[in-house]
């Protein structure tokens, strides 16, 4: 068995993952940590979940969250995210990211930790999702210059990060396959005389509202003719599946970064 903790474990996604975990043949909830201070604090994991009881109780403590654990799942922020890496690179526990919203230093300081422990960072843990970064790359490089690109999502009221990260993801594999350049080229506000669009820019555009899980719309707009590629995710058990078909995968894996294409056999 590969036994796993889970960080953010009273979270939106954190119960969908323990019970992921749970539901898995080959996986064991070994730990599961929350802020200090959180209410579920000493409450049993599988209880707080919604899957049973599990005999694990939800600690402030991270490294006795992690100690019988292999691999720690996070779904929280960036900066706890890279505080919890520090503790895995230092204790050689694996690690599945699934946090968005990163900078690109925080991002690089990730690519330093998983130097030395294995370590899969994504920003969807969804089959369908990284199924539709891979027809992106196809439908731009069939459609090239000839076609305006914009990219809609939609997210929860409670969301903390815009663009989503999978939104982001989405922009950099159409950019990269258009030979543009994601940071020079998405543009993500326009108000008052914004002047006519430019022929390379990726808009990209936010919307906020109830508890809308994740839809995103990527847009390829031509004269006459107009495709739109989109995933809705209707519940968020497959970013936790997906979550621990990724732990799985990673057993006996080296040290790097790795992402879901990675674990998907897609690259
Ligand atoms: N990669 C993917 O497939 C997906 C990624 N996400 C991302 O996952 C992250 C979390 O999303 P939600 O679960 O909706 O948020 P949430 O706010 O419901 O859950 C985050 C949890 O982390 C906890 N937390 C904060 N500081 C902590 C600490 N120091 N130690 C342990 N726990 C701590 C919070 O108390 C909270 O319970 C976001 O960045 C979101 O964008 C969400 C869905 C899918
Ligand atoms: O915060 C969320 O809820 C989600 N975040 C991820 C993202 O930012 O792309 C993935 C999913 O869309 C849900």
């Amino acid at each position: 068995m590969i036994k796993i903790a889970v960080t953010g474990a009273a979270g939106r996604m954190g119960g969908r993952i323990i019970t992921a975990v749970q539901e898995a043949d080959q996986l064991e909830l070994a730990g599961a940590a929350e802020r200090s201070g959180h209410d579920m604090v000493g409450q049993d994991a599988g209880l707080v979940a919604g899957c049973g009881q599990l005999g694990v109780a939800i600690t402030d403590d991270l490294e006795k969250a992690l100690a019988e654990a292999d691999v720690l799942i996070d779904f929280t922020f960036p900066d706890v995210t890279l505080k919890n890496l520090e503790v895995c690179a230092r204790l050689g526990k694996k690690m599945v990211i699934g946090s968005t919203g990163f900078t690109p230093e925080q991002r690089k300081q990730v690519e330093q930790h998983a130097a030395k422990i294995p370590v899969v960072l994504a920003p969807n843990m969804s089959v369908g999702v990284n199924a539709c970064f891979k027809l992106l790359k196809e439908a731009a490089s069939i459609l090239g210059d000839g076609f305006d690109v914009e990219i809609v999502e939609l997210h929860h009221n409670k969301k903390k990060d815009a663009p989503s990260g999978t939104a982001v993801r989405m922009g950099e594999v159409v950019a990269e396959s258009l030979g543009r350049d994601y940071n020079e080229c998405a543009v993500f506000h326009r108000e008052g005389m914004t002047g006519e669009r430019t022929h390379d820019e990726i808009g990209m555009q936010t919307v906020r509202g109830g508890d809308i899980v994740g839809e995103h719309t990527v847009y390829f707009i031509g004269m006459g003719e107009r495709i739109e590629i989109t995933h809705r995710a209707m519940s968020r058990d497959m970013f936790a599946r997906g979550s621990a078909r990724a732990a799985q995968w990673l057993d006996d894996k080296s040290p790097g970064l790795y992402d879901m294409q990675d674990v998907l056999g897609l690259k």
